[in-house]
Protein backbone atom coordinates (compact mmCIF):
# COMPACT_ATOMS: atom_id res chain seq x y z
CA UNK A 1 0.00 0.00 0.00
CA UNK A 2 1.18 3.16 -0.92
CA UNK A 3 -2.07 5.74 -0.32
CA UNK A 4 -0.82 9.20 1.75
CA UNK A 5 -3.48 10.87 3.62
CA UNK A 6 -4.18 13.67 5.75
CA UNK A 7 -6.16 13.83 8.87
CA UNK A 8 -6.93 16.87 9.91
CA UNK A 9 -3.75 18.03 9.82
CA UNK A 10 -2.27 21.78 11.39
CA UNK A 11 0.73 23.18 11.46
CA UNK A 12 1.91 26.63 13.06
CA UNK A 13 5.16 27.47 12.68
CA UNK A 14 7.77 29.17 15.45
CA UNK A 15 6.26 32.84 16.08
CA UNK A 16 2.46 31.66 15.54
CA UNK A 17 2.95 31.85 11.38
CA UNK A 18 0.25 29.46 9.86
CA UNK A 19 1.43 26.51 7.84
CA UNK A 20 -1.54 24.61 7.33
CA UNK A 21 -4.94 24.48 8.78
CA UNK A 22 -6.77 21.29 9.28
CA UNK A 23 -5.91 19.67 5.62
CA UNK A 24 -7.56 16.69 4.54
CA UNK A 25 -6.45 14.98 1.71
CA UNK A 26 -6.29 11.23 0.82
CA UNK A 27 -3.99 10.19 -1.69
CA UNK A 28 -5.01 6.81 -3.59
CA UNK A 29 -2.42 4.19 -4.32
CA UNK A 30 -1.00 4.61 -7.37
CA UNK A 31 -2.27 8.56 -8.15
CA UNK A 32 -0.40 11.38 -9.38
CA UNK A 33 -1.51 14.84 -7.53
CA UNK A 34 -0.59 17.94 -8.22
CA UNK A 35 -0.59 20.71 -5.67
CA UNK A 36 -0.91 24.07 -6.73
CA UNK A 37 -1.50 27.60 -5.01
CA UNK A 38 -0.45 31.21 -4.74
CA UNK A 39 3.31 31.92 -3.29
CA UNK A 40 2.86 31.45 0.32
CA UNK A 41 -0.32 29.42 0.23
CA UNK A 42 1.26 26.57 1.89
CA UNK A 43 2.48 24.15 -0.99
CA UNK A 44 6.31 23.31 0.40
CA UNK A 45 4.69 22.95 3.93
CA UNK A 46 2.32 20.35 3.22
CA UNK A 47 4.63 18.92 0.78
CA UNK A 48 7.63 18.98 3.66
CA UNK A 49 4.96 17.60 6.12
CA UNK A 50 4.66 14.76 3.98
CA UNK A 51 8.45 14.26 3.88
CA UNK A 52 8.77 14.57 7.66
CA UNK A 53 11.13 17.40 7.67
CA UNK A 54 8.78 19.51 9.70
CA UNK A 55 5.86 17.65 12.24
CA UNK A 56 1.96 18.45 12.17
CA UNK A 57 1.13 20.75 15.68
CA UNK A 58 -1.94 18.44 14.74
CA UNK A 59 -3.93 15.49 13.02
CA UNK A 60 -1.62 12.89 11.63
CA UNK A 61 -0.08 11.72 8.49
CA UNK A 62 -0.29 8.57 6.82
CA UNK A 63 1.32 6.60 4.38
CA UNK A 64 -0.32 3.16 3.36
CA UNK A 65 -1.41 1.46 6.86
CA UNK A 66 1.77 3.65 8.87
CA UNK A 67 0.96 6.81 10.71
CA UNK A 68 4.42 8.63 10.24
CA UNK A 69 3.46 12.06 11.85
CA UNK A 70 1.03 13.28 14.68
CA UNK A 71 1.95 15.60 17.09
CA UNK A 72 3.67 12.69 19.85
CA UNK A 73 5.47 11.09 16.43
CA UNK A 74 7.33 11.75 13.96
CA UNK A 75 9.05 9.21 11.52
CA UNK A 76 12.48 10.35 10.37
CA UNK A 77 12.18 10.89 6.68
CA UNK A 78 14.52 8.15 5.44
CA UNK A 79 12.14 5.60 7.39
CA UNK A 80 9.13 6.60 4.98
CA UNK A 81 9.89 4.75 2.08
CA UNK A 82 10.14 8.11 -0.12
CA UNK A 83 11.73 9.57 -3.25
CA UNK A 84 12.00 13.30 -3.40
CA UNK A 85 12.90 15.12 -6.33
CA UNK A 86 14.03 19.03 -5.64
CA UNK A 87 14.22 21.81 -8.54
CA UNK A 88 18.03 22.09 -7.98
CA UNK A 89 21.67 21.41 -6.33
CA UNK A 90 19.77 17.81 -6.36
CA UNK A 91 23.20 15.69 -7.66
CA UNK A 92 26.46 15.45 -6.26
CA UNK A 93 28.82 17.46 -8.27
CA UNK A 94 32.24 15.39 -6.49
CA UNK A 95 30.67 11.99 -7.41
CA UNK A 96 29.75 10.43 -10.34
CA UNK A 97 26.24 9.69 -11.74
CA UNK A 98 26.04 5.49 -10.25
CA UNK A 99 27.47 7.01 -6.69
CA UNK A 100 24.79 9.60 -6.84
CA UNK A 101 22.39 7.21 -8.32
CA UNK A 102 23.32 4.56 -5.54
CA UNK A 103 22.97 6.17 -2.42
CA UNK A 104 20.11 5.30 -0.98
CA UNK A 105 21.14 1.45 -1.48
CA UNK A 106 24.28 1.96 0.22
CA UNK A 107 22.50 4.17 3.35
CA UNK A 108 20.19 0.70 2.92
CA UNK A 109 22.71 -1.63 2.97
CA UNK A 110 22.40 -3.07 -0.37
CA UNK A 111 25.03 -5.21 -1.44
CA UNK A 112 27.29 -4.20 -4.35
CA UNK A 113 26.03 -6.48 -6.93
CA UNK A 114 22.74 -5.49 -6.63
CA UNK A 115 23.58 -2.02 -6.29
CA UNK A 116 25.12 -2.32 -9.78
CA UNK A 117 22.42 -3.88 -10.93
CA UNK A 118 19.28 -1.09 -9.44
CA UNK A 119 21.25 2.02 -10.54
CA UNK A 120 21.97 0.20 -14.24
CA UNK A 121 17.71 -0.33 -14.60
CA UNK A 122 17.30 3.54 -13.12
CA UNK A 123 19.19 5.02 -15.69
CA UNK A 124 17.67 2.90 -18.08
CA UNK A 125 14.41 3.81 -16.99
CA UNK A 126 15.33 7.80 -17.27
CA UNK A 127 16.72 7.24 -20.66
CA UNK A 128 20.12 7.51 -19.79
CA UNK A 129 21.64 3.92 -20.11
CA UNK A 130 25.51 3.29 -19.23
CA UNK A 131 25.77 6.68 -17.90
CA UNK A 132 26.86 5.52 -14.97
CA UNK A 133 30.96 6.95 -14.94
CA UNK A 134 29.92 10.39 -15.95
CA UNK A 135 30.99 13.36 -13.98
CA UNK A 136 27.65 15.72 -13.16
CA UNK A 137 29.40 18.44 -14.67
CA UNK A 138 29.38 16.72 -18.08
CA UNK A 139 25.44 16.45 -18.58
CA UNK A 140 22.83 19.09 -19.17
CA UNK A 141 20.10 20.69 -17.09
CA UNK A 142 17.59 18.15 -18.26
CA UNK A 143 20.11 14.81 -17.90
CA UNK A 144 21.09 16.37 -14.51
CA UNK A 145 17.37 16.45 -13.47
CA UNK A 146 16.54 12.51 -15.19
CA UNK A 147 20.15 11.64 -12.53
CA UNK A 148 17.74 13.08 -9.67
CA UNK A 149 14.37 11.18 -11.04
CA UNK A 150 16.71 7.71 -10.97
CA UNK A 151 18.32 8.22 -7.70
CA UNK A 152 14.86 9.22 -6.12
CA UNK A 153 12.93 6.11 -7.74
CA UNK A 154 16.75 3.93 -7.30
CA UNK A 155 15.10 2.14 -3.63
CA UNK A 156 11.86 1.55 -4.80
CA UNK A 157 10.11 4.21 -3.09
CA UNK A 158 6.33 3.80 -1.61
CA UNK A 159 5.78 7.04 -2.89
CA UNK A 160 7.41 10.12 -5.16
CA UNK A 161 7.48 13.65 -3.53
CA UNK A 162 8.42 16.35 -6.39
CA UNK A 163 9.34 20.25 -5.09
CA UNK A 164 9.02 21.84 -8.53
CA UNK A 165 11.08 19.02 -9.97
CA UNK A 166 10.76 20.29 -13.68
CA UNK A 167 10.60 24.03 -12.92
CA UNK A 168 14.35 24.67 -13.27
CA UNK A 169 14.18 23.28 -17.04
CA UNK A 170 14.04 25.09 -20.09
CA UNK A 171 10.86 24.93 -22.60
CA UNK A 172 11.24 22.38 -24.74
CA UNK A 173 13.24 19.82 -22.34
CA UNK A 174 10.46 20.69 -19.70
CA UNK A 175 7.60 19.56 -22.01
CA UNK A 176 9.50 16.29 -22.95
CA UNK A 177 10.67 15.38 -19.14
CA UNK A 178 7.17 15.94 -18.15
CA UNK A 179 5.71 13.38 -20.46
CA UNK A 180 8.25 10.66 -19.54
CA UNK A 181 7.90 11.14 -16.00
CA UNK A 182 4.38 10.74 -15.99
CA UNK A 183 4.85 7.38 -18.57
CA UNK A 184 7.56 6.43 -15.87
CA UNK A 185 5.59 6.82 -12.68
CA UNK A 186 2.67 4.98 -14.08
CA UNK A 187 4.98 2.39 -15.52
CA UNK A 188 5.87 1.57 -11.92
CA UNK A 189 2.84 2.40 -9.87
CA UNK A 190 4.26 5.19 -8.38
CA UNK A 191 1.95 7.44 -5.64
CA UNK A 192 3.30 11.50 -6.94
CA UNK A 193 2.33 14.46 -4.86
CA UNK A 194 3.72 16.80 -6.84
CA UNK A 195 4.22 20.58 -5.71
CA UNK A 196 4.44 22.99 -9.24
CA UNK A 197 3.30 26.76 -9.75
CA UNK A 198 3.06 26.22 -13.01
CA UNK A 199 -0.81 25.69 -13.30
CA UNK A 200 -0.58 24.61 -16.95
CA UNK A 201 1.75 21.62 -15.68
CA UNK A 202 -0.22 20.41 -12.74
CA UNK A 203 -3.67 20.12 -15.37
CA UNK A 204 -1.51 18.51 -17.99
CA UNK A 205 0.29 15.95 -15.71
CA UNK A 206 -2.25 15.35 -12.66
CA UNK A 207 -5.10 12.76 -11.90
CA UNK A 208 -6.32 15.29 -9.39
CA UNK A 209 -5.09 18.61 -8.66
CA UNK A 210 -5.14 20.62 -5.12
CA UNK A 211 -5.79 23.83 -5.01
CA UNK A 212 -4.33 25.63 -1.51
CA UNK A 213 -4.59 28.64 -0.27
CA UNK A 214 -4.07 30.34 3.54
CA UNK A 215 -2.72 26.87 4.34
CA UNK A 216 -6.20 25.52 3.58
CA UNK A 217 -7.39 22.76 0.23
CA UNK A 218 -9.59 24.70 -1.84
CA UNK A 219 -10.40 22.48 -3.92
CA UNK A 220 -9.64 18.57 -5.21
CA UNK A 221 -10.59 17.66 -7.82
CA UNK A 222 -9.86 16.07 -11.45
CA UNK A 223 -8.09 18.88 -13.82
CA UNK A 224 -11.19 19.11 -16.13
CA UNK A 225 -13.54 19.50 -13.02
CA UNK A 226 -11.08 22.10 -11.99
CA UNK A 227 -11.55 23.88 -15.23
CA UNK A 228 -15.23 23.30 -15.71
CA UNK A 229 -16.62 23.58 -12.32
CA UNK A 230 -14.26 25.50 -9.89
CA UNK A 231 -15.37 25.55 -6.03
CA UNK A 232 -15.03 29.23 -5.44
CA UNK A 233 -14.01 32.54 -7.22
CA UNK A 234 -10.92 31.90 -5.75
CA UNK A 235 -10.32 28.87 -7.86
CA UNK A 236 -11.76 30.27 -10.94
CA UNK A 237 -9.49 33.04 -10.85
CA UNK A 238 -6.18 31.10 -9.97
CA UNK A 239 -6.48 28.14 -12.36
CA UNK A 240 -8.40 29.96 -15.37
CA UNK A 241 -7.10 33.51 -14.46
CA UNK A 242 -10.57 34.59 -14.44
CA UNK A 243 -11.93 38.19 -13.27
CA UNK A 244 -13.87 38.41 -10.10
CA UNK A 245 -16.44 40.86 -10.44
CA UNK A 246 -18.20 41.25 -7.10
CA UNK A 247 -22.46 42.40 -8.31
CA UNK A 248 -25.82 41.45 -7.61
CA UNK A 249 -27.63 38.63 -9.73
CA UNK A 250 -31.23 38.25 -9.62
CA UNK A 251 -33.92 36.50 -11.88
CA UNK A 252 -33.15 39.50 -14.81
CA UNK A 253 -29.37 39.21 -14.49
CA UNK A 254 -25.66 40.19 -13.26
CA UNK A 255 -25.00 43.64 -12.70
CA UNK A 256 -21.38 45.24 -11.32
CA UNK A 257 -21.53 47.59 -8.61
CA UNK A 258 -19.79 50.23 -9.61
CA UNK A 259 -18.96 49.31 -12.84
CA UNK A 260 -21.42 49.50 -16.00
CA UNK A 261 -20.12 45.14 -16.83
CA UNK A 262 -23.98 43.58 -16.60
CA UNK A 263 -24.72 40.16 -18.18
CA UNK A 264 -28.59 38.60 -18.63
CA UNK A 265 -29.80 35.63 -16.82
CA UNK A 266 -29.33 32.99 -19.00
CA UNK A 267 -25.05 33.86 -19.56
CA UNK A 268 -24.69 33.15 -15.75
CA UNK A 269 -24.23 29.93 -14.44
CA UNK A 270 -25.50 30.19 -11.15
CA UNK A 271 -25.40 26.16 -10.00
CA UNK A 272 -22.69 27.30 -7.48
CA UNK A 273 -25.00 29.61 -5.39
CA UNK A 274 -26.15 26.25 -3.10
CA UNK A 275 -29.65 27.72 -3.17
CA UNK A 276 -28.88 31.19 -2.49
CA UNK A 277 -31.99 32.64 -3.79
CA UNK A 278 -31.77 35.12 -6.72
CA UNK A 279 -35.23 36.69 -6.37
CA UNK A 280 -34.50 39.04 -3.72
CA UNK A 281 -30.83 40.11 -5.42
CA UNK A 282 -27.66 37.95 -4.07
CA UNK A 283 -24.80 39.68 -3.37
CA UNK A 284 -22.40 37.52 -5.73
CA UNK A 285 -18.84 37.35 -7.26
CA UNK A 286 -19.13 36.92 -11.41
CA UNK A 287 -15.80 34.66 -12.59
CA UNK A 288 -15.31 35.95 -15.76
CA UNK A 289 -12.82 33.41 -17.52
CA UNK A 290 -10.71 34.66 -20.22
CA UNK A 291 -12.04 32.08 -23.44
CA UNK A 292 -15.22 33.31 -22.74
CA UNK A 293 -14.22 37.24 -23.25
CA UNK A 294 -13.98 38.36 -26.98
CA UNK A 295 -12.86 42.03 -27.28
CA UNK A 296 -13.86 43.68 -30.49
CA UNK A 297 -12.18 46.70 -31.93
CA UNK A 298 -14.55 49.39 -32.11
CA UNK A 299 -12.79 53.21 -32.23
CA UNK A 300 -15.46 54.37 -29.30
CA UNK A 301 -15.62 50.94 -27.32
CA UNK A 302 -15.11 52.06 -23.78
CA UNK A 303 -12.38 49.28 -22.65
CA UNK A 304 -8.41 49.50 -24.15
CA UNK A 305 -6.32 46.55 -24.76
CA UNK A 306 -3.50 47.14 -22.32
CA UNK A 307 -1.18 43.80 -23.24
CA UNK A 308 -1.19 41.55 -26.44
CA UNK A 309 0.52 38.39 -26.13
CA UNK A 310 0.69 36.27 -29.18
CA UNK A 311 -1.32 32.82 -28.92
CA UNK A 312 -2.01 29.97 -31.39
CA UNK A 313 -5.38 30.15 -31.16
CA UNK A 314 -5.80 33.86 -30.18
CA UNK A 315 -4.02 36.21 -28.47
CA UNK A 316 -3.86 36.45 -25.04
CA UNK A 317 -5.07 40.41 -23.98
CA UNK A 318 -5.78 42.36 -20.53
CA UNK A 319 -8.13 44.86 -21.34
CA UNK A 320 -8.67 47.66 -18.95
CA UNK A 321 -12.12 48.54 -19.34
CA UNK A 322 -12.99 51.43 -17.21
CA UNK A 323 -10.77 50.41 -14.00
CA UNK A 324 -11.63 46.59 -14.48
CA UNK A 325 -8.53 44.57 -15.54
CA UNK A 326 -10.53 41.78 -17.73
CA UNK A 327 -8.30 38.86 -19.72
CA UNK A 328 -9.23 37.77 -23.23
CA UNK A 329 -8.14 34.30 -24.65
CA UNK A 330 -11.28 34.48 -26.85
CA UNK A 331 -10.95 31.84 -30.54
CA UNK A 332 -9.79 33.48 -33.38
CA UNK A 333 -9.38 37.05 -31.67
CA UNK A 334 -5.97 39.30 -32.54
CA UNK A 335 -5.69 42.22 -31.45
CA UNK A 336 -3.05 45.30 -30.01
CA UNK A 337 -2.01 47.07 -27.44
CA UNK A 338 -3.49 50.31 -27.41
CA UNK A 339 -6.64 49.15 -29.37
CA UNK A 340 -10.46 50.31 -28.13
CA UNK A 341 -12.49 48.10 -28.16
CA UNK A 342 -15.70 46.56 -26.94
CA UNK A 343 -16.04 43.73 -24.77
CA UNK A 344 -18.43 41.10 -25.21
CA UNK A 345 -18.78 38.45 -22.85
CA UNK A 346 -20.03 34.72 -23.54
CA UNK A 347 -21.37 33.32 -20.10
CA UNK A 348 -19.97 33.75 -16.78
CA UNK A 349 -19.82 31.67 -13.80
CA UNK A 350 -21.46 33.23 -10.08
CA UNK A 351 -20.21 32.12 -6.61
CA UNK A 352 -21.67 33.09 -2.94
CA UNK A 353 -20.08 36.23 -2.13
CA UNK A 354 -17.81 36.24 0.51
CA UNK A 355 -19.11 39.30 2.09
CA UNK A 356 -22.94 39.70 2.90
CA UNK A 357 -23.14 42.82 1.62
CA UNK A 358 -24.74 43.62 -1.78
CA UNK A 359 -21.99 45.53 -3.86
CA UNK A 360 -23.72 47.50 -6.13
CA UNK A 361 -27.78 48.15 -7.16
CA UNK A 362 -30.27 45.68 -6.57
CA UNK A 363 -31.93 45.31 -9.82
CA UNK A 364 -34.92 42.81 -8.55
CA UNK A 365 -37.22 43.11 -11.66
CA UNK A 366 -36.47 42.19 -15.22
CA UNK A 367 -35.54 45.08 -17.24
CA UNK A 368 -39.40 45.25 -19.58
CA UNK A 369 -37.85 44.66 -23.36
CA UNK A 370 -34.27 43.69 -22.08
CA UNK A 371 -32.15 41.44 -23.74
CA UNK A 372 -32.98 38.42 -21.18
CA UNK A 373 -36.75 38.33 -22.05
CA UNK A 374 -37.63 36.02 -24.85
CA UNK A 375 -33.90 35.54 -25.52
CA UNK A 376 -34.24 32.14 -27.50
CA UNK A 377 -30.43 31.48 -27.78
CA UNK A 378 -27.56 32.69 -26.04
CA UNK A 379 -25.53 34.74 -27.82
CA UNK A 380 -22.92 37.28 -26.96
CA UNK A 381 -23.90 40.39 -25.61
CA UNK A 382 -21.80 43.54 -25.55
CA UNK A 383 -21.76 45.12 -22.37
CA UNK A 384 -20.90 48.68 -21.00
CA UNK A 385 -21.11 50.48 -24.50
N1 LIG B 1 10.28 28.40 8.49
C1 LIG B 1 9.21 29.19 8.52
N2 LIG B 1 8.96 29.98 9.60
C2 LIG B 1 7.88 30.76 9.65
N3 LIG B 1 6.94 30.81 8.68
C3 LIG B 1 7.13 30.07 7.59
C4 LIG B 1 8.27 29.21 7.44
N4 LIG B 1 8.18 28.58 6.24
C5 LIG B 1 7.04 29.01 5.68
N5 LIG B 1 6.41 29.91 6.47
C6 LIG B 1 5.12 30.57 6.20
O1 LIG B 1 4.14 29.58 5.96
C7 LIG B 1 3.27 29.96 4.89
C8 LIG B 1 3.31 28.89 3.80
O2 LIG B 1 4.61 28.87 3.21
P1 LIG B 1 5.04 27.81 2.09
O3 LIG B 1 6.51 27.94 1.89
O4 LIG B 1 4.51 26.48 2.43
O5 LIG B 1 4.27 28.38 0.83
P2 LIG B 1 4.36 27.96 -0.71
O6 LIG B 1 2.96 27.82 -1.18
O7 LIG B 1 5.26 26.80 -0.88
O8 LIG B 1 5.01 29.27 -1.34
P3 LIG B 1 5.98 29.44 -2.63
O9 LIG B 1 5.17 29.10 -3.83
O10 LIG B 1 6.31 30.91 -2.57
O11 LIG B 1 7.17 28.55 -2.42
C9 LIG B 1 3.76 31.33 4.43
O12 LIG B 1 2.97 32.30 5.07
C10 LIG B 1 5.19 31.39 4.92
O13 LIG B 1 5.56 32.72 5.18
Amino acid sequence: MSSVALESVSLSYPGGHLGLADVDLRIGDGEFVALVGPSGSGKTTLLRTVAGFIAPTAGTVRIGDTVVASPSRSLEPERRGLGMVFQQHAVWPHWNVGRNIEYPLRRGGVSRAERRRRVAEALDLVGLPGAERRNPATLSGGQRQRVAIARAIVARPRVLLLDEALSALDEPLRDRLRLELRALTRELGLTVLHVTHDRSEALALADRVVVVDGGRVQQVATPAELVERPASAFVAGFVSDAAIVPGVLDHAGFRAGQHPLALPFERVDGTRLDGQGRNGGAAVELAVSPEHVRAIPDPSGPATVTSSLFGRGGDDLVIDWQGLSIRSRAHGVRCAAGTRVRVEIERATAFRSPTTETHGRVVSEPSAGSSVAGAARPRPVSVGV
